[in-house]
């Protein structure tokens, strides 16, 4: 798979809790393509917590909601905002994993609402939580004059993310 570049890295102003690297409370996640779904790999950490060795249900969410914004940036290369969200809690996700899986794919588009579904698996490849996102997608040039969003591409060469 493909590393997904940051198109936003570097604009100053730029701290989203999801994905921004200097950004030292948040979640700092990455995204890579495979195929139709965007992917990323999170190492969990006991600080996101809810219950012991359990990952908190919001941060959980953050992590869904995130990915599908990175779905719609690759793949429908614009932006939006979360207009609605469903989320399954299926089985806990352990703190203790080494790293959880999370995938996203765009499922629909109608006018400018698109529906995109996301999920966390544990280690074992289980599906622990499900969700599914609708975003209020913006125009191409107020995603470009609001959003600073100017493309979403991936590197070159192809990358094992967990090597
Ligand atoms: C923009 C909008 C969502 C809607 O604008 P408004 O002016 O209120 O528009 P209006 O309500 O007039 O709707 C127009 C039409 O659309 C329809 N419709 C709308 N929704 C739905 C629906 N769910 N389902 C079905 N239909 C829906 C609605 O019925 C209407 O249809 P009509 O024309 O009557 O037939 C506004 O409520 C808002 O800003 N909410 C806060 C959003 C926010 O802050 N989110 C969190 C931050 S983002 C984040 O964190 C993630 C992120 C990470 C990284 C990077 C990027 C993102």
């Amino acid at each position: 798979m493909k590393k997904i570049i940051n198109p936003w890295k570097g604009i100053k102003g730029y701290f989203c809790f999801g994905c921004a690297p200097e950004n030292e409370a948040g979640v700092k996640m990455e995204f890579y393509e495979d195929g139709d779904e965007v992917v990323s790999f999170w190492h969990p950490e006991p600080k996101y917590q809810g219950w012991k060795d359990t990952l908190h249900g919001g941060i959980q969410a953050v992590l869904l909601d995130e990915i599908c914004a990175w779905a719609i940036a690759l793949k429908l290369q614009t932006t939006g905002v979360t207009s609605k969200m469903e989320t399954r809690y299926l089985k806990p996700v352990m703190t203790t994993d080494e790293y959880l899986v999370l995938r996203a794919s765009v499922k629909e588009q109608r006018r400018n609402l698109v529906t995109v579904t996301a999920s966390i698996s544990n280690r074992a490849g289980e599906v622990c939580t499900q969700a599914v996102c609708t975003y209020f997608t913006f125009s191409k040039e107020k995603a470009r004059e609001e959003m600073y969003f100017n493309g979403c591409f991936t590197e070159k060469e192809d990358v094992n993310p967990i090597g």
